[in-house]
């Protein structure tokens, strides 16, 4: 069976006593995880080593980075590198948000190597992809992610392949207030599940989280989450709220 995953993406919001305190009111809340459902919380790099102090004694709670560098190490200044997350006891790590996309200008081919470091360092990536508005008008997503994939993710192995989770995140979707369907979305993450099996088989296919981003909520995290190919959510705004994100956690099915 695979993981079911709600993972939290806080962007570049909370202090330190903010994050704690959001954390430790979702450890409170008396959440009882069933087998293979997981709980990511994606903090900014200060705060990582705080969170992951505070998970530490709670199975099936994580910590991820936002990101890290496309290098191995050396002169880049302000940079982090997958090897320190991983020396810092970092679990995951969200690479091709959109966001750092659009405003870093990250590519495909960077995302690759990006990839490649963090699966070396034991670092189990959060790749996410999606379209922005005028490909989903044009009707061109699928083939939009498909390329996303091949080009960020096809050069893997199969066992790397394995540690792997895909966030389909829209960007249409992403913090405005429009959410996909949970049509849109099963069909999407469905078509990227076939896409995955092509490559790299069914059974690889049918083992890989896909977790669905862009204005996901308590109010319909549910019908998204019962959607067979939808393996739960990242959630940007709805996580800096302890109770939402409490209950998204609690819709995982
Ligand atoms: O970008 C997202 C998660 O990575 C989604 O953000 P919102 O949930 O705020 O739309």
């Amino acid at each position: 069976m695979r993981k079911k995953i709600a993972a939290a993406n806080w962007k570049m919001n909370l202090t330190l006593a903010q994050g704690e305190q959001l954390i430790n009111d979702v450890l409170q809340a008396g959440i009882k995880l069933p087998e293979g459902h997981e709980v990511v919380f994606a903090v900014p790099f200060p705060y990582l080593m705080r969170a992951k102090a505070l998970v530490k004694n709670y199975p099936g709670f994580y910590v991820a980075a936002q990101n890290c560098y496309s290098e191995k190490s050396g002169a880049f200044t302000g940079e982090v590198s997958a090897e320190m997350l991983q020396s810092i006891g970092v679990d995951f790590v969200v690479l091709g948000h959109s966001e750092r996309r659009e405003y870093f200008q990250e590519s495909n081919a960077m995302l690759a190597k990006k990839i490649d470091l963090a699966l070396a360092n034991g670092l189990k990536p959060i790749f996410c992809c999606g379209e922005p508005l005028e490909i989903r008008k044009a009707e061109t997503q699928n083939e939009y992610v498909a390329r996303q994939l091949e080009e960020s993710l096809y050069h893997l192995t199969a066992e790397q392949m394995q540690q792997v989770v895909i966030a389909y995140e829209p960007i249409w979707a992403i913090g405005t207030g429009l959410t996909a369907s949970a049509a849109q979305a099963q069909d999407m993450h469905a078509y990227i599940r076939a896409q995955i099996a092509n490559k790299y088989g069914k059974e690889i296919a049918l083992g890989l989280t896909i977790l669905y981003g862009g204005s996901a909520k308590p109010s319909n995290a549910g019908e998204l989450c019962a959607c067979p190919d939808v393996d739960g959510g990242l959630i940007g705004g709805a996580s800096l709220v302890a109770a939402d994100f409490t209950a998204i956690i609690g819709k995982l099915a």
